[in-house]
């Protein structure tokens, strides 16, 4: 229980250092309004993250002033959370290949995101899926012109300490194979460090 408390203590004065950066939990919202009526930042700096329609990936690195890397934090087959698989409308016993990266630039950590990707998007070319390692998703995405975004939605994360991600955007991708419609889910957790500029150093 004291390790604990010490430990919350020290997250809380220094996040990103002592703290391993996760996902977490969020309330997700079809509108950035109704998001923004929670947490006024949806509407201030954040806003223009939360609203890119094309390849986030490509945003950031036009962002960067020296260098873009994606590591991978941790990418195999694994149960997904039961909002996800309701969202997917896969049943949420079956694995599906979930995929944790930290997006950064010029050596910070901005962006967590997290792809759910459901075992039916892996078959064909979609095989390529597992091999992405430190590729960006978004490359394979949207160089691959069967797949298309669905509506970007806004989360609002559920009780992180400040460094933490507070804010996020997902959208679901979707191809036809076969003629069937198969979909991933793919999630990205603003790092303060991308939009506000005093706690960027
Ligand atoms: C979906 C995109 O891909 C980005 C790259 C990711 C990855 O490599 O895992 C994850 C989320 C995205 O921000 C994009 O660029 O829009």
């Amino acid at each position: 229980m004291r390790l604990v408390s010490m430990l919350s203590k020290v997250c809380k004065n220094s996040p990103t250092a002592a703290c391993a950066l996760t996902v977490p939990p969020a309330c997700w919202y079809r509108q950035p309004a109704a998001a923004g009526l929670r947490d006024p930042q949806v509407h201030g700096p954040a806003r223009y993250w939360l609203n890119v329609q094309g390849s986030f990936t490509r945003a950031l690195q036009q962002r960067c002033q020296q260098s873009f890397q994606v590591e991978v934090a941790s990418e195999g087959f694994a149960l997904p959370r039961v909002e996800e698989a309701r969202k997917l409308n896969i049943p949420w016993r079956q694995q599906a290949w979930i995929r944790e990266v930290r997006l950064c630039g010029d050596g910070q950590p901005w962006v967590l995101a997290r792809t759910v990707i459901p075992l039916a998007c892996l078959q064909g070319p979609g095989r390529q899926l597992r091999n992405l390692g430190n590729r960006p998703l978004g490359a394979y995405l949207f160089s691959h012109r069967q797949w298309h975004r669905g509506p970007l939605e806004t989360g609002l994360c559920k009780g992180t300490h400040s460094g933490q991600p507070r804010l996020a955007r997902r959208s679901l991708f979707h191809t036809r194979r076969q003629g069937r419609q198969h979909s991933l889910m793919v999630c990205e957790y603003l790092l303060p460090q991308l939009y506000c500029g005093a706690e960027r150093t």
